[in-house]
């Protein structure tokens, strides 16, 4: 549901955890500087890591080499950048030890802002509490600041009380959802919040005259609340909890027992009972959307979702489901394409010169060495520096035009961004916002369109 159903009104909402974990830190005994910091949210974007144990934050490309870094709000210089973390066979960081934070939701750009200006309070002060806490503890302090929020009604009481406040109405969403359910599609919602939080966001998304009930359950077959994923889906003994809606209290279930023991149409019968639950996995799921009785396979489902890793990477990987994630980013990145068209033609084509003096130069390389031939080298190599120079110039504007600190989304340098490698890798599709499927219809083929590699270019 949470960024993917339901947009959140940003800074407002991120505010909220944002003040609250303040508030906390300094609970903690952290200094009251802490309260006075501001939130700006245009300094972050999704994909990047969070090297905690060192305070640096990283953006690195498909092959892990790290592109970008920054040490608290301050750039490192590419000597340190470099020292730290550059290629050495066999010695490069993986990215996959646990001081590597992935910042894979929307939700994390908070924890990224308050943990970067706790070092700089740190580094630019003389503070003994903050003298007395590393790096990774910090982080893990912010993080257990911004979690609690999310537990202890600073976030959810506040979006219960003003809901237009902080979300988003999207006038698509409702006929979206309608056109799956009325071709016979079974759509269900999974989400990590909770019944009451649910139920307080989607009443708001969803006008009692958009269904006949008046209940905007009536929008799902199943729904599933505090799911956990991802360990949904990947752990197949969580119990499965019933709802009662009007209550939000829990009853046990059999799960897949139950409706193997209610068939034939077991899982109808199972529904009947009531369609909300909590907790589960994935095959109480399947078990369940099996209402004619037919096995569901993990291509027949379609699952979209805005985190990375939790939502896209471990239902695709673990259980072969469809995936579609959900980039309200791209349409900002769209626009600035647009009009980087020219800026960005300009780049392409003095790499294609930088290439073609490649060529030359090494042609004359392998020429026996004499004056003309030196001479001629020397010209190439010049024209080259020039283009060299030219470029760093160029792409850094470039770079700034989509955000001034990190650059497009989907690219680090001129490779693909470790954000754009997992969304290829792991979501079947991905769009701005999940009402976009309004426009697609159920019969809709979605095709490849296989990637040049190097050799390609040489044939077209
Ligand atoms: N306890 C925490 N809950 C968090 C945190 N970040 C987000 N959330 C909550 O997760 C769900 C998201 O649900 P989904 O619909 O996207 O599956 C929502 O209720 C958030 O408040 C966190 O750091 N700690
Ligand atoms: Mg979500």
């Amino acid at each position: 549901m949470d960024y993917t159903l339901a947009q959140y009104h940003v800074p407002e909402f991120d505010n909220l955890a944002f003040d609250g974990a303040k508030q906390k830190l300094v609970d903690m005994g952290y200094p009251e500087e802490v309260l006075g910091f501001t939130y700006d949210p245009s300094r972050w974007i999704r994909g990047l890591i969070i090297d905690i144990k060192r305070g640096n934050f990283l953006k690195i490309d498909k092959h892990k080499y790290t592109r970008v870094a920054y040490h608290g709000s301050q750039e490192m210089s590419s000597e340190a950048r470099k020292a730290l973390y550059a290629q050495t066979f066999n010695k490069k960081d993986s990215f996959g030890e646990s001081f590597y934070i992935n910042m894979d939701t929307l939700f994390q750009i908070v924890d990224a802002e308050l943990y970067s200006q706790l070092i700089d309070l740190k580094d630019n002060n003389e503070f003994e509490f903050l003298d007395g806490k590393t790096y990774e503890e910090m982080y893990r302090d912010a993080r257990a600041c911004v979690d609690l929020c999310h537990r202890d009604g600073v976030i959810k009481d506040e979006v219960a009380r003003n809901p237009a406040k902080y979300v988003v109405k999207d006038p698509n969403m409702v006929p979206m959802l309608k056109q799956y359910k009325e071709k016979g599609i079974k759509v269900f919602l999974v989400t990590n919040s909770l019944w009451t939080y649910t139920q307080d966001v989607m009443s708001f998304l969803v006008d009692p005259e958009d269904t006949e009930s008046g209940d905007w359950t009536d929008l799902f077959d199943l729904i599933i609340v505090g799911s956990c994923k991802p360990a949904f889906l990947v752990d197949p003994r969580r119990d499965l909890f019933r709802v009662d809606k009007a209550s939000g209290q829990l009853t046990n279930t059999d799960g897949v027992y139950e409706i193997a023991a209610l068939n034939p149409n077991g899982a109808t019968k199972f529904l009947e009972q009531g369609n909300v639950f909590q907790n589960g996995n994935f095959n109480q799921l399947a078990a369940m959307l099996d209402l004619d009785g037919k096995a569901i396979t993990g291509e027949q489902i379609l699952y979209v979702g805005d985190h990375l890793y939790s939502d896209v990477l471990r239902s695709k990987r673990t259980l072969g489901w469809r995936t579609a994630l959900i980039v309200p980013e791209l349409e900002e990145e769209m626009k600035t394409s647009e009009s980087q068209k020219e800026t960005n033609e300009e780049i392409m084509k003095l790499r294609k010169l930088r290439e073609t003096i490649s060529v030359k130069a090494n042609a004359l390389r392998l020429l026996p060495s004499n004056q003309e031939n030196d001479e001629q080298l020397e010209t190439l190599l010049d024209s080259d520096r020039k283009i060299k120079e030219a470029l760093v110039d160029i792409v850094g504007s470039h770079h700034k035009a989509y955000n001034p600190i990190w650059g497009q989304l989907f690219k680090a340098g001129y490779e693909d961004s470790r954000f754009a490698y997992y969304t290829a890798n792991y979501a079947c599709l991905y769009m701005t916002k999940a009402s976009n499927l309004r426009y697609v219809s159920d019969q809709r083929a979605f095709r490849t369109f296989s990637n040049p590699l190097p050799h390609n270019s040489a044939t077209e």
